[in-house]
């Protein structure tokens, strides 16, 4: 993989350098709550832009549906990239229209352009590779060079992060290196026992990298919104709890291959239930209660594992040689679901292993919950990207980077 030293030895001023980065972070309205994503790319941004580059960053944010929404504008990210870069950042209102295209025109040597939203355009999430290749033609359009750095969607075949590479001449940025660096050390030769901690929202993306961590993992540890299908496969009732009901016999079979391969499968042995999920603008109260995780009521909710299970999985984390973790044990955003994500946390700090916290939710919580982010081993900025590297699958945005 050619890396942006090379690029920068081939020399880049005047040149205009397309960085394909994750600027998906978590916001509030328009305010960001955690700005690790920004600041994990900077750096990148940073260097093309000193060496005299015209840098157009790009990202996508959150899961519009291929046409403009406000609420996912990337306007706030590229307030704060310019923020941390101490310089104006242009911000062109589409990606690769009018707006786009006069932006980068303007840009002078060594100045930064964030062009909006990747995904308001249906190209760059399109199954079909024509359709994709279109859009990534429009791209390309746009620079002379582009430089791989959103390691958090490296796992996507999308336009920006698959088809563009193929089509101008390319490099992988700092973050990436650094990133294939650490969880390297994951793959190779893995110090044990090792526990991996799954938890989050996106379970059905991330529901399938458990079939390969059966083969490497001493233990698993499951929270978060992913558990309800684990405890639904049980039998157990989960309410209305994030259930991937289509799943569930899929789970069985992971339920079944643990015990047989003898990795230890864990699993909350209570939670926090509520009524209706909570709101995460005002905080107002939620009043959960605390049920066995065999007992979930009918008509409620499970947001946060329980004061055993957090007892349990840290347990289970103090006796381990390496740990990854991806995915909050509850709605952390609000304080009444936190405790679940905050007991994990502090369990990897005081556990002697080689931890390392994956996603982009997941890094969040950690800073947001008031964690030092240097009392772990490697925060990543990716969580199925990390997971899926290591799983040992090519990711297309990799693969896309190879000379
Ligand atoms: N029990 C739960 N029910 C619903 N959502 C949950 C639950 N537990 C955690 N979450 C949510 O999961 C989200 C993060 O999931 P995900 O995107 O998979 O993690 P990451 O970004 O770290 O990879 C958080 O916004 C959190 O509120
Ligand atoms: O947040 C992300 O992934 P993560 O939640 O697994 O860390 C990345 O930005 C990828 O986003 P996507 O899962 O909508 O493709």
């Amino acid at each position: 993989m050619k890396t942006i030293d090379q690029l920068l030895a081939a020399g880049v001023a005047g040149k205009r350098v397309f960085v394909r980065a994750d600027l998906n972070v978590p916001l509030d309205g328009t305010t960001i709550t955690d700005d690790g994503r920004i600041r994990a790319v900077a750096p990148t941004v940073a260097r093309l832009a000193a060496a005299g580059a015209r840098v157009i960053v790009a990202s996508h944010l959150g899961r519009p549906q291929g046409a403009p929404d406000p609420a996912f504008s990337l306007a706030p990210a590229a307030r704060r990239l310019g923020e941390l870069l101490g310089t104006d950042v242009a911000f062109a209102t589409d990606t690769v229209g009018d707006s786009a295209r006069a932006v980068v025109a303007s840009l002078a040597d060594g100045q930064v352009a964030v062009v909006e939203n990747l995904r308001f355009n249906p190209g760059e999430t399109s199954k079909d590779d024509a359709e994709r290749g279109a859009f990534a033609d429009r791209l390309a359009s746009l620079a002379d060079l582009y430089v791989g750095d959103g390691f958090g969607a490296v796992h996507r075949k999308h336009a920006s992060v698959y088809d563009l590479p193929a089509r101008l001449p390319h490099a992988a940025g700092e973050l990436i290196a650094t990133e294939v660096g650490v969880l390297k050390q994951l793959t190779d030769d893995v110090r044990r026992p090792y526990t991996v901690v799954l938890g989050g929202a996106k379970v059905s993306d991330k529901l399938g990298v458990i079939d390969h961590l059966l083969e490497k993992a001493d233990r698993i540890l499951i929270g978060g919104g992913m558990a309800y299908t684990f405890l639904k496969a049980q039998g157990h009732e989960v309410g209305i709890s994030l259930l991937q009901e289509e799943q569930v016999p899929t789970v069985q079979g992971y339920l079944e291959r643990a015990r047989e391969r003898g990795v230890e499968l864990v699993l909350p042995v209570d939670v926090l239930v509520s009524p209706a999920f909570p709101d995460l603008r005002t905080k107002a109260p939620a009043h959960p209660t605390t049920v066995s995780a065999d007992a979930i009521p009918a008509d409620q909710e499970g947001l946060d594992i329980g004061p055993e299970s957090r007892k349990l999985f840290a347990s289970k984390i103090a006796d381990s040689a390496t740990v990854f973790w991806n995915g909050p044990m509850g709605v952390f955003e609000h304080p009444d679901f936190a405790e679940g994500t905050k007991a994990v946390a502090q369990a990897l700090v005081d556990s002697p292993a080689f931890t390392v916290v994956g996603g982009g939710d997941s890094a969040a919580a950690v800073r947001i919950l008031g964690f030092d982010e240097n009392a772990f081993g490697h925060i990543s900025t990716g969580g199925g990207a990390s997971l899926e590297y290591l799983e040992g699958k090519t990711l297309p945005g990799l693969a896309a980077l190879e000379d």
